[in-house]
């Protein structure tokens, strides 16, 4: 389903670029949860906060909305400084979803996404088919669900009617707090997918804190590394991230394996292709699609007990990939 204005009949808030400038935040008791913070999020982009715990991540996404206030620096929404505007206001065009989701537990799930259209004034009617479009987008059949209580949902399912109700009002931007660690591997992993392919139509701009390396890598445009303090270590976009890491923390903080994620973010092109033999003889070997990981790929070729493969494009072989060339884009400066 396509969320146009005219579908969301609203005045089409689009997405906003968010800026970080030079903020901090010291807590009254004199924690210096964020010396100095300067990050530029594009708008329609996801970008993800990571680091250990404590140095500041859901701090600097909770001075984003004005949940806390920054005491230092400027933020921006597009070009608006967020100081400057009502936080009620603030909060009602940013949408925001939390590990537990907060759902209110004595509202059925059409009510709890129907928050902030309500506190918008919006008609009943309008507010009624915004619901069932969103329920719909999120994979929930509106019939089913709309009437059940969240007690009544199974933890994914929860997490959904958070994104739903966070995207209700078609918010100019999503922060999201550790937003699938509640829920097992299994529906983690099914969520993000179902949750890119979201972004890839809404194409809200996004800011996401997490612990899990894997997911940052998964669901990031570009992947912002603090240290205590919200220093920012490197931001980069996954790839890069994990090629070349730009400091002994982000090298330990990536960790050893970053050669097998990286793999996982990088596409298999014709720069890495040998020719094909000219005499054929391939049949035996395994297949593959351009424009796939590399890290499928070596799993096809593992599998298959193969040295190489042959690599098509719309069913037709275009070269050969060998377990040695494929390795050589897992390695940290290859
Ligand atoms: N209200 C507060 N008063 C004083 N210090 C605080 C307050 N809230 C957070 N802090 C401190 O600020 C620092 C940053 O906390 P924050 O919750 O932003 O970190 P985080 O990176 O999100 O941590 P985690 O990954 O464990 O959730 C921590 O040292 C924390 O103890």
């Amino acid at each position: 389903m396509d969320v146009t204005p005219e579908t969301t009949g609203d005045a089409g808030h689009g997405a906003a670029s968010i800026t970080l400038d030079a903020v901090r935040k010291r807590y009254p008791d004199g924690t210096e949860a964020v010396r100095e913070l300067s990050l530029e999020v594009k708008a329609g982009e996801l970008a993800v906060l990571i680091g250990p715990s404590g140095c500041g991540k859901s701090t600097v996404l909770r001075m984003i909305n004005r949940l806390i206030e920054p005491t230092g620096g400027r933020i921006l929404l597009g070009d608006e400084d967020v100081t400057q505007v009502d936080p009620v206001r603030l909060r009602r065009r940013i949408g925001y979803v939390i590990q537990n989701v907060g759902l209110f537990p004595h509202q059925t799930v059409s009510a709890n996404v129907a928050t902030v259209p309500g506190l918008l004034g919006w008609p009943r009617e309008r507010t009624r088919r915004r619901v069932d479009e969103l329920l719909d987008l999120v994979g929930l059949d509106p019939a089913q669900f709309g009437r059940r209580y969240p007690h009544e949902l199974s933890g994914g399912q929860r997490q959904r009617v958070g994104v739903a109700r966070a995207l209700a009002a078609d918010p100019v931007v999503l922060l999201m707090d550790e937003p699938f660690s509640a829920v097992d591997p299994i529906v983690r992993a099914r969520l993000q997918e179902e949750f890119l392919r979201l972004q890839a139509e809404v194409r809200k701009t996004i800011v996401l804190v997490t612990h899990d390396l894997d997911e940052a890598v998964r669901l990031g445009d570009r992947i912002a590394v603090l240290s205590e303090g919200g220093r920012l270590e490197q931001y980069d976009t996954p790839a890069a991230l994990l090629g070349a890491p730009a400091s002994p923390f982000v090298r330990e903080f990536v960790g050893a394996d970053r050669g097998i994620r990286r793999l996982a973010v990088t596409p298999v092109t014709r720069a890495v292709l040998d020719p094909l033999p000219p005499a054929g003889g391939t049949t035996d070997l395994p297949q593959l699609s351009l424009g796939g990981s590399a890290y499928d790929a070596l799993a096809v070729l593992l599998s298959a007990a193969a040295e190489q493969a042959v690599v098509t494009e719309e069913g037709e072989p275009v070269g050969l990939l060998s377990r040695q060339r494929l390795l050589g884009l897992g390695h940290p400066e290859g």
